[in-house]
């Protein structure tokens, strides 16, 4: 497990700030997956304020999610919806940077249709940097323990909360393994049980997603707050 401990939940948000400032100057569209759920929302309000807000150059940079809910965008549950509310409303980004999974379409129609924007818009469906969340319960994006086919060759799945039943879309593993970057963003206590248990056993012998998807030939990497990281 390659981690890097910072002090605070603020401190690791702003190094991922930092480096979409640095993607940003790259100069070509840079593709980038969001992670949803409550631990991303101290990202998207400090790339909402100064320095970020003006120092990224948002026009490069195209957005998507690792999955989004199948509800409407102004659900409070939907991930693109916090964006929208916290990052997207306070900055200037062109509409077509945003491709978002659309909560409230049919969901097999929607699949289709964000599977097909996928295909078409990300070079060899690799993507830049894929940043993603982890549950208590080890599901990253909504990649569920005993439910998630790794082998599945599609970009993206329908999947069904184990507990809430909710509907969701997410990204296969065999998508998100594509990527030249994937940095787990992990933070507070409630986390750090697992968090131990991915330190000390072999991923084969768990069936937590996020314990084994890692990129296939480019970087993995946790960024911890302080008290995810307690136990380690
Ligand atoms: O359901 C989800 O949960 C995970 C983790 O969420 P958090 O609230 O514990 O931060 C998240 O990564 C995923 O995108 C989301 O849909």
């Amino acid at each position: 497990m390659n981690y890097i401990i910072f002090p605070s939940a603020q401190n690791a948000v702003e190094k991922i700030a930092q480096e979409f400032v640095l993607y940003s100057q790259q100069n070509r569209p840079v593709h980038i997956s969001l992670s949803g759920g409550s631990t991303p929302k101290l990202l998207f309000k400090t790339l909402a304020q100064s320095p970020f807000n003006t120092e990224v150059k948002w026009q490069n940079l195209h957005f998507w999610w690792g999955d989004d809910r199948m509800v409407e965008p102004q659900d409070p549950e939907s991930n693109y919806g916090e964006v929208q509310k916290l990052l997207f409303d306070h900055i200037q980004i062109p509409a077509e940077n945003i491709h978002r999974i659309r909560g409230e379409n049919n969901v097999e129609q929607e699949l289709a249709r964000f599977s097909q924007e996928l295909t078409a818009c990300v070079p060899h469906l690799e993507f830049d940097w894929i940043i993603l969340g982890m549950g208590k319960d080890g599901h990253t994006a909504s990649l569920f323990p005993h439910q998630t086919n790794f082998d599945d060759q599609n970009v993206a799945v329908i999947a069904k909360h184990p507990e809430t039943g909710q509907i969701r879309i997410s990204k296969t593993a065999n998508l998100i393994e594509k990527a030249k970057r994937i940095t787990y963003l992990v933070t507070g206590g409630s986390k750090a049980e697992i968090l131990k248990e991915i330190q000390t056993t072999d991923a084969e012998n768990l069936p937590y997603p996020a314990a084994k998807i890692k990129a296939e030939n480019g970087v993995s990497e946790w960024y911890l707050d302080k008290d995810a990281a307690k136990l380690l």
